[in-house]
């Protein structure tokens, strides 16, 4: 649905992306994540033709995003934090300025997700909450039931209980419609209940992408206590991080994992004498910031 590749866009001093290259598959959640100013926003921008980028190409629905047109932007829903609406209209004003826009507009579909989302037609959108105005702008851009959805960081400023509202909302229309979700934020606990597949970007690049299944799959929390007379050598496995001593208990996680008898074997050859290692697997919020961690100490070496 979305293929950027090696992408890079410039603002003066500051290299905003730098050498992207993404795949957004059909029919899945994409969650796009990175920590504040990693890119993500002007990424999405590119993608949608709002940035020009400075080399590097960008296919969007299978067009190359600086060809978007109508016919495409009809197939196309766009939510960002900071989008600007006509907050001096009422929401049912709101909603008969769009549906002419859209050839494909469904009444049906408008009435389901208006009762959905709980929206007063009668109220202005500048006297809503601004997570009923969130829900009033994802109204309006999922009405015409557009096979690509593109959310840039939807859920920042609401509270927990209209933030768990709209995921789940969201969770719902998604499976139901089958949707391509292309999500950002800086949090994983944000849309790891929505995600399919986890994309990080740092500094500008690419730093991960592949299914929630096959991350969590791959990380573990490892905890192993050394006999007295095992020193700790100076360098450890290349896979693991963060390692850590209290005492004789050492600490560290591995991105690398398949299976406990392979882990052990490796450990027992590190520190021999060592019984079974405590192995356990990881939120997608603890993986989601060793990796951050990880990232952030490659950067500086
Ligand atoms: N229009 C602009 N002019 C100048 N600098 C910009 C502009 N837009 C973005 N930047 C800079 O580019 C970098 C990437 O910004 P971007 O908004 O893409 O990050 P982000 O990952 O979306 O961050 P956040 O999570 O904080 O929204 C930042 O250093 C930002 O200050």
């Amino acid at each position: 649905m979305i293929e950027i590749h090696e992408l890079h866009k410039r603002f003066r001093q500051t290299e905003a992306v730098a050498g992207l290259s993404l795949s957004v598959p059909a029919g899945q959640v994409t969650a796009f994540l990175g920590p504040n100013g990693a890119g993500k926003s002007t990424t999405i921008k590119c993608l949608l033709n709002l940035h020009r980028p400075d080399q590097g190409n960008i296919t969007v629905l299978g067009v190359d995003s600086r060809q978007l047109g109508p016919a495409q932007f009809a197939q196309l829903g766009y939510v960002s934090e900071n989008m600007e609406l006509p907050l001096w209209m009422t929401v049912g004003q709101f909603l008969d300025y769009c549906r002419p826009l859209y050839p494909q507009w469904d009444r049906d579909f408008e009435r389901q997700l208006l009762r959905q989302f709980d929206l007063p037609l009668q109220t202005k959108l500048k006297d809503l909450s601004r997570g009923m105005r969130m829900k009033a702008a994802l109204l309006s851009s999922l009405a015409y039931r557009p096979k690509l959805v593109v959310l840039d960081e939807p859920f920042s400023g609401l509270d927990p209980l209209v933030r768990d509202e709209f995921i789940r909302g969201l969770l719902e229309l998604t499976e139901q419609e089958g949707w391509t979700v292309l999500v950002s934020s800086h949090d994983i606990e944000e849309v790891q209940r929505l995600a399919d597949r986890i994309a990080i970007i740092h500094r500008g690049k690419l730093a991960l992408a592949e299914s929630r299944e096959s991350l969590q799959a791959r990380f573990r929390a490892v905890e192993v206590v050394l006999p007295e007379a095992v020193p700790v050598p100076a360098t450890l496995p290349a896979g693991w991080m963060h390692a850590e001593q209290a005492g004789r208990t050492l600490r560290f996680i591995t991105g690398g994992f398949q299976e406990e008898a392979a882990l052990g074997a490796v450990v027992r050859q590190v520190f021999p004498g060592v019984q079974h290692p405590e192995v356990r697997a990881m939120s997608l919020r603890e993986i989601f910031v060793s990796l951050a961690r990880a990232y952030r100490l490659e950067a500086r070496s």
